[in-house]
């Protein structure tokens, strides 16, 4: 049997995490990662590949196309490359993923690409999505009007990286990221594959003891709390209703949810193995209580639950100025790594106490 390709997307600058997940998972094998990216092959794909946690989404590769350019004539090449779609095959290995039959009611095509073209992703996406709608005997949604589409739609996906296009199609009913665990939202809350690949890159082990003192909705714990690694997790928000956002999205999770505040933390010295958590230095949320009065307070916090041999993972939005910071607090970055999100280009940081 000839090994099936995948293609999962993700956070800009998180690839390499997502592409240890997939070997971890033992889902195939990596092939390449792009912008966004993670091609792997495997041999036959089944519902795993829907447990992906640092993954935005997961799609099998439908084809892939060379050429397209900036001119319009791209769009005739892309309609043409429907025909070498495997459609049955696709549609098979899909309910095999998906644990149940295709069923859709339609079908539904989001384009995008990088650069100036000389055509709309909507003209990519009514390029692809009527021939494909026509092979599928389904109608076809078309974006344009601005109207979402319906449920139960077979989603596909055109990316355009310079002159190559990949015509893919979602595994999942719905995209990977949206989780349905979280029944409550705040300004400032995490993207959850972002907030997975953090706790990923915190390396996590069992028994190993977590802290988020910056907890918000609870993404971070909760994320930490499904990854399949036997932690003891402590999450705390010097807001009460971001904590009782978090308990209400942690249902089913053993984390330990507190309203505490950073700068003050009810955890003992030298108890915590791994810090996961973006604190309150972002565009949507200012610092409260102790962090706004006295913000190095959080590094003089940090350094004393963190154990001799501990780390903390933290999403910045200004690393540089952070890091002379926690410098003088005893902690030193051992690794950095930019990420995009939503326009902003914070950094993901490892912090680990300078014996
Ligand atoms: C960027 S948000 C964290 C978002 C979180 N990761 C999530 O997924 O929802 C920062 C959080 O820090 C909290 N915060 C602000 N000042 C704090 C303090 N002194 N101690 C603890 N938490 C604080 C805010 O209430 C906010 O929930």
């Amino acid at each position: 049997m000839t090994a099936t390709r995948l293609v999962a997307r993700t956070v800009r600058g998180i690839e390499r995490v997502l592409a240890g997940e997939v070997r971890d998972r033992g889902l195939g094998t990596v092939e390449q990662l792009d912008h966004r990216e993670v091609w792997f092959r495997c041999p036959d794909p089944g519902p795993g590949v829907l447990d992906l946690r640092c993954a935005d989404d997961v799609f099998l590769v439908g084809t892939v196309v060379h050429g397209v350019g900036r001119a319009r004539s791209g769009l005739r090449l892309l309609a043409d490359a429907v025909k070498s779609v495997p459609v049955p095959e696709l549609l098979a290995t899909r309910a095999r993923c998906a644990g149940r039959p295709a069923g859709a009611v339609a079908v539904d095509v989001s384009a995008s690409f990088l650069g100036r073209r000389n055509f709309t992703r909507y003209d990519v996406e009514d390029a692809v999505g009527e021939p494909l709608a026509t092979a599928l005997g389904l109608p076809y949604h078309s974006r344009r009007a601005g109207v979402a589409p319906p449920a139960d739609t077979l989603a596909w996906r055109v990316t355009l990286t310079g002159d190559r296009a990949l015509l893919a199609l979602r595994i999942g009913r719905r995209p990977l990221h949206r989780r349905r665990y979280r029944r409550v939202s705040l300004p400032g809350a995490l993207h959850p594959p972002l907030a997975a690949a953090m706790v990923r890159l915190a390396g996590p082990f069992d028994g190993a003891r977590l802290l988020d003192p910056c907890c918000g909705v609870g993404t971070v714990a909760v994320e930490a709390a499904r990854s399949g690694t036997a932690l003891s997790i402590v999450a705390g928000d010097v807001n009460p209703a971001a904590v009782a956002a978090a308990a209400a999205n942690g249902v089913g999770t053993a984390v330990a949810w507190t309203l505490a505040d950073a700068g003050r933390l009810p955890v003992a010295s030298g108890s915590v193995d791994l810090v996961v958590t973006n604190p309150p230095w972002g565009r949507q949320v200012s610092p409260a209580g102790t962090l706004a009065r006295r913000p190095p307070r959080f590094w003089t916090e940090l350094r004393r639950v963190l154990r001799p041999d501990g780390r903390a993972v933290l999403l910045v939005p200004d690393a540089a100025a952070l890091l002379a910071g926690a410098a003088t607090h005893g902690l030193t970055p051992v690794a950095r790594r930019a990420v995009s999100l939503s326009g902003a280009h914070p950094e993901v940081v490892t912090l680990e106490p300078v014996p």
